[in-house]
């Protein structure tokens, strides 16, 4: 359906439930296997025909989360504005749009906030411009965008493989619940991919390629036992953000000790994420982690939808 009126797209942030990290490939990316889960702290874009003909971007913050806004480019390295632009491209249009981007997933958190605001610009101008394109069409045009956009439009679980960018669904019987309780700073991701290298180098580590996804994650969300995959979340990309966050360790500890099933480092941080039985614990769970460590705590859950078109 072609539109000239506003269009409004979320799209979700993420959680690696599992990451495994392989050796670093002659194109400065890592090949991973990753099981991605979509949780609930959207971002939203709004996306408003420009008659001029540029693509311009503004973004505040929708959250009680103290962002960094002016860490955030407003120039066309605006993830959102790279996927306007490239889009734009490839439909062969000669239109405007401005894209209003409101934040509630931490910035530069390791739950690809970016990567949410290029699949909900995606989808928004996609609408906007009436391009036709197939919702697989998009997933692929994504990519090129970064490797976690893709998961971004596809939302759900999922297994990524290759750089995290070859997708395939996978099940969860029950909606998981989860404490996320992120930095007041943000780490750089290809800096803490670098620390992960440097760290293996120096234990004497040779990587291999990560293959697949360790079964008994899948299994485990298959199945909805939360507590049999409380021992099996990891992330390889864990000991690189405490490397260059110490105060994450302790973080973890305590939310382990004050009644999470699991805790680890959510993608490449320093947002940690902490797995609980139900949604009412996760709750009193970030009470207590509030009120015991003064930290903000954000129970959510998930899965959730990928980048999708509001009413
Ligand atoms: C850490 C994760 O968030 C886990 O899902 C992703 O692997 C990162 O995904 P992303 O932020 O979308 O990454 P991109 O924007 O594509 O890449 C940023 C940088 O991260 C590093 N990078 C990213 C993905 C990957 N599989 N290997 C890498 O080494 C590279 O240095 C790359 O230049
Ligand atoms: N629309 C955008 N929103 C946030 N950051 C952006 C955006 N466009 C470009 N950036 C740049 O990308 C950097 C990382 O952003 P983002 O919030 O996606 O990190 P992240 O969640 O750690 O990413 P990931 O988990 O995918 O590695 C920011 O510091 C910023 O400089």
């Amino acid at each position: 359906m072609s539109t000239a009126r506003p269009v409004r797209v979320r799209a979700p942030g993420k959680i690696n439930v599992s990451f495994r990290v392989g050796p670093l490939r002659p194109d400065g990316y890592h090949s991973v296997a990753s099981v991605y889960l979509a949780v609930s702290l959207y971002e939203e874009v709004l996306a408003t025909p420009r008659a001029d003909g540029a693509v311009t971007v503004g973004v505040r913050s929708g959250s009680e989360l103290a962002f960094d806004l002016d860490s955030i480019p407003l120039d066309e390295s605006n993830l959102a504005v790279r996927a306007a632009l490239l889009l734009r491209e490839l439909a062969d249009r000669p239109s405007g749009v401005h894209l209003e981007i409101t934040k509630r997933v931490p910035v530069a958190g390791g739950m690809g906030g970016g990567s949410a605001d290029a699949a909900a610009a995606l989808v928004a101008c996609s609408a906007l411009w009436d391009t036709g394109f197939s919702r697989e069409e998009l997933v692929r045009i994504s990519a090129s965008l970064g490797a976690d956009v893709p998961f971004a439009l596809h939302g759900g679980v999922a297994v990524g493989l290759g750089v995290g960018d070859e997708l395939t669904p996978a099940l969860a019987r029950k909606d998981l619940n989860w404490v996320l309780v992120p930095a007041s700073f943000g780490l750089s991701t290809p800096k803490v991919y670098a620390v992960a290298d440097t760290l293996r180098e120096r234990a004497g580590i040779v990587v291999p390629e990560p293959g697949g996804v360790d079964p008994a994650v899948l299994q485990a969300m298959h199945t909805g036992d939360v507590a049999a995959l409380a021992k099996v979340v990891s992330n390889d990309l864990q000991a690189a953000a405490i490397e260059q966050a110490p105060e994450l360790a302790d973080i973890l500890d305590l939310g382990v000790a004050e009644g999470a099933l699991a805790g680890l480092v959510s993608g490449s941080g320093p947002t940690v994420a902490f797995l609980t039985s139900s949604r009412r614990d996760a709750e009193e769970l970030a009470q207590r982690l509030s009120d015991v460590a003064g930290v903000v705590a954000l129970p959510v859950h998930g899965p959730v939808h990928g980048a999708r078109i509001m009413a």
